[in-house]
C-alpha cells in the first residue's frame, strides 16, 4: 500500500518539477537577495572570474577572492571595491591542496563563514595526450576537479551549520559531452559535473535544504583560454562563441534563480542528450558534420607552437 502511496507521491513530484521548469523557462523566475553575504571567487584574475566578481558585487555581496594571478586578482580587487563592497584578496594555489587548506583557515580567521563559493577557476593542457607533459594532464585534474573536494571540505561545514548557503560549479559544456584532442579538461569536467551531482544528492539525502548548488555548463567563451577553437564555419554564425560577459549574467540568473543547472546557451542540451540517446556512430556522423570532431586542431596547434617557441617547459624533457 505505502509503495503505491509513494509512487503517486513521486509522480505528482515528477509532474510538478517538469512544469516548474517549463515555466521557468518561460517566465523570469524570482532571484534571491545576497545582499551582504560572504562570497568567495576562485580564479577571480580571469576574465569570467572577473565579471563574477563584479556581478556578486552589484548585487552587494562582499568579496574573497582566489587566485594564483596576484597581480589580475587585485585589478579585480579594485574594479569591484568601486562598487562599494569590502573586498579581501587571496594569492592560492589551487593545484596544492596544502594551499587551498592553508589559505581557507586564513579566511575563515581573518573574515569569517563564506556563503557563497563560487568555483570557476579551470586549466587546460592545450596539447595532444601523447605529447604532452604529464604534470600538465595532472595539473589540469588538480585544478577543475580535485580542488573541488578540498575547497567543498574546507568551507561546507559552515553552511552546514547555519543550514545556509550556496555552491557554484563552473564546469563546460565539455563535461556533458566530448570532443577530441581535450582528454585532461572532458576528464576533469566530467568529474566536476559528477562532483556536483553527489554533492547536490547528498544535501538533499540529509535534509539541508538551505544550501543551494548551481552547475553552470558553457559553450566556448571568447575568453582567449581555447583561442581558435570552432567549429565548422557555414555554422558558427548560428551557434557563436560565447561573449564572457553575456556569459556571467546568464551564470548569475541561474544561481539567483537557484537554478541546479544551466548550459550556456540553451541548444547545449541537444548534444547532451544526443551523446545520450543516439548510437556512438550517429553522434560521430554530427560531430563531423558540424565540425565538432575537430574543432580543437587550430587550439593545440597554435598551443604547441607557442610549446616549441620555448614559452612552456616538457617535464618529458627529463626522461
Ligand atoms: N573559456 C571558455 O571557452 C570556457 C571556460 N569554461 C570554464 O570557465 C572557467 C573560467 O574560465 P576563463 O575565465 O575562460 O579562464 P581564465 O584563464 O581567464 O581564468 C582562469 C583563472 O584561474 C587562474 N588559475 C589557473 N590555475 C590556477 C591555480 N592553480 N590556482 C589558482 N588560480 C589558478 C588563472 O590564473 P593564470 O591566468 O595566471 O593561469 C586565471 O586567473 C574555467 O573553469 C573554465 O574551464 C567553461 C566553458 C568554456
Ligand atoms: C563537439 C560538438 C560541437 C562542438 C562543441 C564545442 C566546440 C565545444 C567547445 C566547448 C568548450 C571550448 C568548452 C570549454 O569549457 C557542436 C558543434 C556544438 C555539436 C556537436 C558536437
Amino acid at each position: 500500500m505505502s509503495l503505491i502511496v509513494d509512487l503517486l507521491l513521486m509522480l505528482i513530484d515528477v509532474t510538478y518539477s517538469i512544469l516548474c521548469a517549463v515555466v521557468r523557462t518561460f517566465l523570469h523566475p524570482r532571484l534571491k537577495s545576497i545582499d551582504g553575504e560572504l562570497c568567495l571567487i576562485t580564479g577571480a584574475g580571469g576574465v569570467l572570474g572577473r565579471l563574477f566578481a563584479l556581478e556578486f558585487a552589484k548585487e552587494g555581496a562582499h568579496l574573497i577572492l582566489w587566485d594564483c594571478n596576484t597581480a589580475a586578482n587585485e585589478q579585480t580587487a579594485q574594479l569591484a571595491r568601486k562598487l562599494g563592497v569590502e573586498v579581501r584578496t587571496y594569492t592560492v594555489d589551487l593545484s596544492k591542496r596544502q594551499s587551498i587548506y592553508q589559505t581557507a583557515g586564513r579566511v575563515r580567521a581573518e573574515v569569517g563563514d563564506v556563503s557563497i563559493l563560487v568555483n570557476n577557476a579551470g586549466v587546460v593542457a592545450g596539447q595532444r595526450l601523447l605529447e604532452c607533459p604529464d604534470e600538465l594532464l595532472e595539473r589540469t585534474l588538480l585544478v577543475n576537479c580535485h580542488a573541488l573536494f578540498w575547497m567543498t571540505k574546507a568551507f561546507l561545514p559552515q553552511m552546514k551549520a547555519r543550514n545556509h548557503g550556496h555552491i557554484v560549479t563552473i564546469a563546460s559544456a565539455l563535461g556533458l559531452f566530448t570532443t577530441a584532442f581535450v582528454e585532461d579538461y572532458c576528464t576533469s569536467k566530467f568529474g566536476a559535473v559528477g562532483f556536483h551531482e553527489s554533492l547536490a544528492h547528498e544535501l538533499r539525502a540529509e535534509n539541508h535544504y538551505g544550501i543551494k548548488t548551481t552547475l553552470v555548463c558553457p559553450y566556448i567563451i571568447d575568453t582567449g583560454m581555447f583561442a581558435g577553437c570552432e567549429i565548422r564555419k557555414e555554422i558558427q554564425s548560428l551557434i557563436p562563441p560565447l561573449e564572457p560577459l553575456y556569459t556571467a549574467q546568464q551564470s548569475m540568473k541561474a544561481i539567483l534563480g537557484e537554478q541546479e543547472m544551466v548550459c550556456i546557451p540553451r541548444i547545449m542540451y541537444i548534444p547532451f542528450i544526443a551523446r545520450a540517446l543516439l548510437p556512438w556512430e550517429a553522434n560521430v556522423a554530427t560531430y563531423r558534420f558540424m565540425g565538432g570532431d575537430k574543432c580543437m586542431l587550430p587550439f593545440i596547434k597554435s598551443t604547441e607552437m607557442k610549446t616549441l617557441n620555448g614559452h612552456m617547459k616538457s617535464s618529458n624533457d627529463a626522461f
